[in-house]
């Protein structure tokens, strides 16, 4: 146990080192891929377009014909799904819609928009030139070409990629399993009695679970555990015998902890940190077994802010995803930001645009107990550890709220 602050920086890299990716693969269908990571690159089987094809209604004609007197016979039509097959005489076109196949012979599609037609006859009212309105064999995605790189989190968008290549499944890393529990003697579970005077309502397992829904994680909730030693071991027992990570909030903090401190150093190797961020500074971190073990601070901002500045890319890594790093962006500070040097705040703030720039400011109460501020706001204003109070004008960092958050 060290009584040294850990920089963020220093208390993410440490995390970064330890962790291997786990590689254990499986393959799922479409429909049961959204959020998956993929395991294995994904080649485009097929050319797409598979065929030259029209991107307008319209005529398929010769370019070279195309000149606004000369008549052009209209000699079939090609729709969607319909090729035209026949052949194409001199001075003919094809009457063609959208998606369909160039007939053999024709370079390009003139819009219906642009030609006056009589009978079975069009005169183009503009010039055409080679492969005009045309979308090209293989113009998107060549036969081969890498699609998707391993440690890709699948969004909606590369699961109709994958349709669109014919791939009914894909090969993706396994579920990450991760255990929960919250522990305190004062909680109550939401939806039975609260004793107004020493009770509180267990909300860190709820905001800690759908965190981890929107992780895309299994959860294994072991629910409220009581201040209690068998109880507490029980829960981190069962927890090492079937989660990748096991997440817990409270008791991390120096006088109140004497149970959990005994229990892991008795079933593995953790380490108490206190990581200088605000909120956030108590955090547990190390190995129990086979399962990784990060406890979070019970005061419910630390405990939601740890989990998504500390914890969220630790299981990213595990889960084989790429890091990305999350968005950020310069802001002036439209009030003055009260802050003391030491530790990196992560202030919950609002950002809005005015005049081409960013404004930022807190939103609300900072204290590390007050949830209702965290639900005003939309951005973490990121205050570095060495800063000061921040004057109104002054630049400032914010991130976004993430996916996990909003
Ligand atoms: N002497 C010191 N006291 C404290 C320090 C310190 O360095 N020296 N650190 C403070 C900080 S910062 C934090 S954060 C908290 C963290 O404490 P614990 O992780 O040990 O958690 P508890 O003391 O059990 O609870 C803190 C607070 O949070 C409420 N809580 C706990 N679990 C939940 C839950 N599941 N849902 C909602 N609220 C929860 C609990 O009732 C307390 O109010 O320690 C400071 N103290
Ligand atoms: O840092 Mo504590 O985590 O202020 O609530």
């Amino acid at each position: 146990m060290s009584d040294q602050w850990l920089p963020v920086a220093d208390a993410l890299a440490t995390i970064q080192r330890q962790i291997e990716p786990l590689h254990e693969t499986e393959t799922v269908a479409l429909h049961d891929a959204l959020d998956r990571i993929i395991a294995t690159p994904v080649h485009a089987g097929i050319d797409v377009p598979g065929y030259d094809n029209s991107a307008m209604d319209g005529y398929a004609l010769r370019a070279a014909e195309a000149t606004t007197d000369t008549p052009l016979k209209v000699v079939g039509s090609a729709l969607a799904g319909h090729p035209y097959t026949g052949d194409l005489p001199p001075q003919s076109c094809v009457r063609i819609t959208t998606g369909a196949k160039m007939p053999a012979g024709c370079d390009a599609v003139i819009m219906q928009e642009q030609v006056q037609r009589t009978d079975s006859t069009i005169y183009c009212q503009s010039t055409v030139r080679p492969n005009d309105n045309v979308r090209l064999q293989g113009s998107d995605i060549r036969e081969g070409a890498v699609i998707l790189s391993r440690g890709q989190r699948l969004t909606p968008i590369h699961i109709g990629l994958l349709a669109s290549l014919g791939k009914a499944e894909v090969e993706v890393f396994r579920r990450l399993r991760v255990a929960l529990f919250s522990n305190g003697d004062e909680l109550v579970l939401p939806g039975e009695e609260l004793q107004a005077e020493s009770q509180l309502y267990d909300s860190n397992r709820f905001t800690l679970h759908a965190m981890l829904q929107r992780l895309g994680v299994e959860v294994l909730d072991l629910g409220l555990i009581a201040d209690d030693r068998d109880a507490l071991e029980h829960a981190f027992q069962q927890a090492m015998r079937s989660a990748d990570v096991i997440i817990s909030s409270a008791g991390v903090s120096v006088g109140d902890a004497d149970y959990t401190k005994e229990i892991m150093a008795k079933l593995g190797q953790i380490g108490f940190w206190k990581i200088a961020m605000k909120p956030g500074k108590p955090f547990a971190f190390g190995r129990l077994d086979e399962s990784w073990f990060c406890g979070l601070p019970g005061n419910p901002v630390a405990a939601l802010v740890t989990m998504d500045q500390i914890v969220q890319p630790m299981l990213r890594r595990l889960a084989g995803e790429h890091s990305a790093q999350p968005l950020q962006f310069q802001a002036r500070a439209s009030t003055s930001i009260r802050k003391k040097p030491g530790r990196m705040d992560f202030q919950r703030g609002r950002f809005t645009q005015r005049d081409g720039e960013l404004w930022a400011e807190p939103a609300g109460s900072q204290s590390s107990a007050v949830l209702t501020s965290v639900a005003k706001a939309n951005c973490f204003l990121l205050l570095e550890q060495d800063r000061d109070t921040i004057e109104t004008g002054e630049i400032i960092t914010i991130q976004p709220f993430d996916s996990l958050l909003t």
